[in-house]
């Protein structure tokens, strides 16, 4: 059995009480941390920017995957490395030359993670597998925290699973958006390694409770 993880979006965190949020995930089952940035273009809203990654990096003592929604990532790639981020991930619809950008981030000391809308398909990923240490399929349309979970993403992971045992590469597959204790553990099933969980979590009774509860279906 390959990775399973849990990874908490903050986007559905009380930005008026951030850090007690941050250390609720310190303390909880949860693996990794995930920052969703937009940028209004890429996107249609924005999220939130360098200072806000600064300080969540200031106390979040677990991995950071920081998921950029943004137009020409190459520009702030170096920026994210001096931030403390420890997976980047930029939107193959973002990319002229994914290779080129791939490349930048690992010179940088991070793991590349390249994202897939949900109508981009995982065959165009085919000839990078190699060198990608983790592919982010969407669930949903990016964007929007709170969107329904997209249920064609089950035979976008099985294909995905199929080219990575083909090709025989460590990529890890994360899914994002929409995720709850309902599809965590078909998807990880079908082969994914790491579920984003933002609404499902921030927004329940007992966001410590429900990460274990996530962290259980898919153990
Ligand atoms: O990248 C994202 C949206 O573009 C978020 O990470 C994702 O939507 C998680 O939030 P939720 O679990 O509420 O769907
Ligand atoms: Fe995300």
């Amino acid at each position: 059995m390959g990775k399973r993880l849990i990874a908490p979006s903050l986007l559905a965190a009380d930005f008026g009480n951030l850090q007690h949020d941050i250390e609720m995930v310190n303390a909880s089952e949860a693996d990794w941390f995930h920052l969703d940035i937009m940028d209004g273009v890429f996107v249609p809203n924005i999220s939130f920017g360098m200072p806000v990654v600064k300080a969540i990096a200031k106390h979040a003592k677990k991995t950071l995957d920081v998921h950029l929604m943004i137009v020409d990532p190459d520009r702030y790639i170096k920026e994210f490395a001096d931030l403390g981020a420890d997976v980047l991930t930029v939107h193959y619809e973002t990319c002229n030359h994914l290779n080129r950008t791939i490349q930048a981030i690992k010179g940088e000391g991070m793991k590349a993670g390249v994202a897939i809308t949900p109508h981009t398909s995982v065959h165009l990923l085919e000839d990078s597998l190699e060198d990608i240490d983790l592919v982010c399929v969407m669930s949903v349309n990016p964007g929007f925290g709170g969107q329904s979970f997209i249920e064609n993403t089950y035979n976008k992971v099985s294909a995905l699973k199929e080219l990575i045992e083909k090709k025989n590469t460590n990529t890890l597959i994360e899914i994002d958006g929409g995720v709850n204790a309902t599809n965590a553990k078909r998807l990880v099933e079908a082969g994914a390694n790491v579920l984003v969980a933002g609404s499902f979590v921030f927004k329940s009774e007992n966001p410590t409770l429900t990460i274990s509860e996530l962290k259980k279906e898919i153990a």
